[in-house]
């Protein structure tokens, strides 16, 4: 019951490459994202986002990190534009940050981390029949990441953080309904995007990224309660806190990133 992974010493990223070797491959992720090296591409059209019909269903630790989980049997919550060739169904979103503020994201911008990175995890259902097929294709996935920065209180995020201690042992799951992740998301939807690949093992090169500019403001104090959460099961006698649960930047090995505008 050992875990496969994680993000310690013997078990994190750096050794990760030794149970699964696509994580020397070429379309890793995160990456370092330098502005003034991605090449605007007028034909990008702009992301949308049809969310209003989404259905979440409950928030779960898995260990690495808390996630919510959306029904996602139909395309009542798409993402579509930019990017994307057709549109792609909202499975779940979950979080990667860290055990300070000054790191946490997985993307970077021009060498600089932000406090933590959110992930709306879409998988394409109109090319392949279930989720665990598209994360195996190259164009089955597409995440919309969205980075958090400290300061003033973010006037939805407690909805999320106010539940942490209902899941805070890796296993547990709470219901969680009604939830619209719509009111996470920055005024401005300007962003990266390129080619690459999950960012914990399987480290599938399955994503298509698109990376919003613009992050959300969050305050240390609801921050501070993702970190109360831990990696470890209620049975372990080890409380390890879930924080730095964050990939470093991979090698470009030649990609393009385009920005949106
Ligand atoms: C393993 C894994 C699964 C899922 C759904 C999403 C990711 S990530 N962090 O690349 O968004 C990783
Ligand atoms: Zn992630």
């Amino acid at each position: 019951t050992g875990n496969p992974w994680g993000y310690g010493k013997q078990d994190g990223p750096s050794v990760w490459h030794k149970n699964y070797p696509v994580a020397e491959g070429d379309r890793q992720s995160p990456i370092d994202i330098v502005p003034h090296q991605a090449s605007h591409d007028p034909s990008l059209g702009p992301i949308v986002l049809n969310y209003d019909k989404c259905t979440s269903i409950k928030i779960a630790n898995n260990g690495h990190s808390v996630v919510v989980e959306f029904e996602d049997s139909d395309d009542r919550s798409v993402i579509q534009g930019g990017p994307l060739g057709n549109p792609y169904r909202l499975k779940q979103f979950h979080f990667h940050w860290g055990g300070k503020d000054c790191h946490g994201s997985e993307h970077t911008v021009a060498g600089n981390s932000y406090a933590s990175e959110l992930h709306l995890v879409h998988w394409n259902a109109v090319k392949y029949k279930t989720f665990e097929e598209a994360a195996t294709a190259p164009d089955g996935l597409a995440v919309l990441g969205i980075f958090l920065e400290t300061g003033d209180n973010h006037r939805w995020l407690h909805t999320i953080t106010d539940v942490l201690y209902t899941v805070k042992f890796k296993g547990s799951v709470t219901d969680f309904k009604g939830f619209n992740p719509k009111c996470l998301l920055p005024s401005s939807l300007h962003y990266w995007t390129y080619l690459g690949s999950l960012t914990t093992p399987p480290l599938y090169e399955s994503v298509t990224w698109i990376i919003v500019k613009d992050p959300i403001i969050v305050s240390e104090k609801q921050l501070g309660k993702f970190r109360t959460l831990v990696f470890t099961g209620e049975e372990e006698d080890q409380r390890t806190r879930m924080e730095n649960n964050f990939r470093p930047p991979q090698p470009l090995k030649g990609r393009k990133v385009r920005s949106s505008n």
